[in-house]
């Protein structure tokens, strides 16, 4: 298990990060979102011992994560940690870099090892090109496939896949998360993409002003965001007052995500519509309520000025309620 114990760090006076305490089990994913600035990185650095701490412990299995006061080289075996630069050697090709550590006493499994990595990131055409010859995405590839060649205890992954593009990102994704699951390999990744955090994270941690607002599991931060930073990581939303939509609640105003407004004849939310934006399977439409923009999707357009009401949808307003 890795444990953070109430860490703080600043690269200046500045605190960056301010008693910050989590865990994560031996095989868990666990997301760090939060703005840019929001001091991720940072964080990551410090578990993969980048930095001395001034303040609190990192543990892995009761052994301390130590800076380079305690370390000539920084890192442990254990772990791997993909930066958002990643450092490749570019002279040599995509297949000596993932193969670079492994060992050379097994040739035979080495050459197996190294083609099962080229073949999880997709990179199979690609194998004996010179890595200075690369795409941003794929350098990003071959970083992640190195990064778990040697197959460590835990991962750091930082935006694991910013340079990938969309078309792709989605099985390598979904390729490289089900890997480490099998492998029981704990990994903590940084990120601002919520396709990473949904599915896939056990736990998730949002970071703001140095501090940790909120720690849970992704459903129950979708399903009860407390905080705007936390609504607006998922979704399009909108904050409502609780009495304009007859909430039984305690809460002044909520956090309505957009999908869960639809039409209705009854008198409700009385919206005049102002923009309308293709989204692809549907259109997400921007409207005016008392002089406040309010979003909403329709799978068609709608005219501009029209004016329609809006009610919460049944299962929306069972979340809401629940809160
Ligand atoms: N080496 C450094 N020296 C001084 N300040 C730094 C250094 N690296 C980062 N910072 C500052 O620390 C703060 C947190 O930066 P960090 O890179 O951890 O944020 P982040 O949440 O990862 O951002 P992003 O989402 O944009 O990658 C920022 O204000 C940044 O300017």
């Amino acid at each position: 298990m890795l444990q953070v114990q109430n860490i703080s760090f600043g690269y200046t006076k500045k605190t960056i990060l301010d008693h910050i305490s989590f865990s994560v089990a031996q095989g868990e994913q666990l997301s760090i979102i939060g703005e840019s600035g929001s001091g991720k990185s940072t964080l990551l650095k410090l578990l993969y011992g980048t930095y001395d701490l001034p303040e609190g412990d990192i543990l892995w299995k009761d052994q301390p994560i130590l800076g380079p006061k305690y370390n000539l080289v920084i890192g442990y075996d254990f772990m791997k940690y993909v930066a958002q630069e990643f450092d490749l050697m570019p002279f040599i090709s995509v297949k000596e870099n993932i193969g670079k550590f492994l060992s050379n006493f097994f040739p035979e499994e080495k050459e197996r090892r190294t083609t099962e990595l080229i073949e999880l990131v997709d990179l199979v055409e690609f194998t004996d090109v010179k890595v200075k010859l690369l795409s941003g995405g794929q350098k990003q590839r071959v970083a992640l496939a190195r990064a778990i060649a040697r197959q460590p205890e835990i991962i750091l992954l930082d935006e694991p896949f910013s340079h990938i593009d969309n078309f792709q990102k989605q099985t390598l994704r979904r390729n490289l998360f089900k890997y480490l699951k099998e492998k029981n390999i704990t990994c903590v990744v940084a990120t601002h993409d919520r396709e990473d955090v949904l599915p896939y994270a056990d736990q998730m941690i949002v970071l703001n002003d140095g501090k940790i607002i909120a720690y849970d599991t992704p459903e129950n931060l979708y399903k009860q965001p407390e905080k705007p930073l936390i609504a607006s990581f998922f979704d399009e939303f909108n904050t409502i007052k609780a009495s304009d939509l007859n909430l039984e609640t305690t809460n002044a105003s909520v956090f309505v995500y957009a999908h869960e407004l639809q039409f209705t004849k009854e008198a409700a939310l009385e919206v005049e519509i102002k923009h309308n934006y293709f989204r692809g399977h549907l259109y997400l439409i921007e409207a005016d309520f008392n002089s406040e923009s309010i979003f909403f999707y329709n799978n068609s357009p709608l005219n501009i000025n029209q004016v329609v009401n809006l009610k919460l949808t049944e299962t929306a307003k069972k979340r809401i309620e629940l809160q």
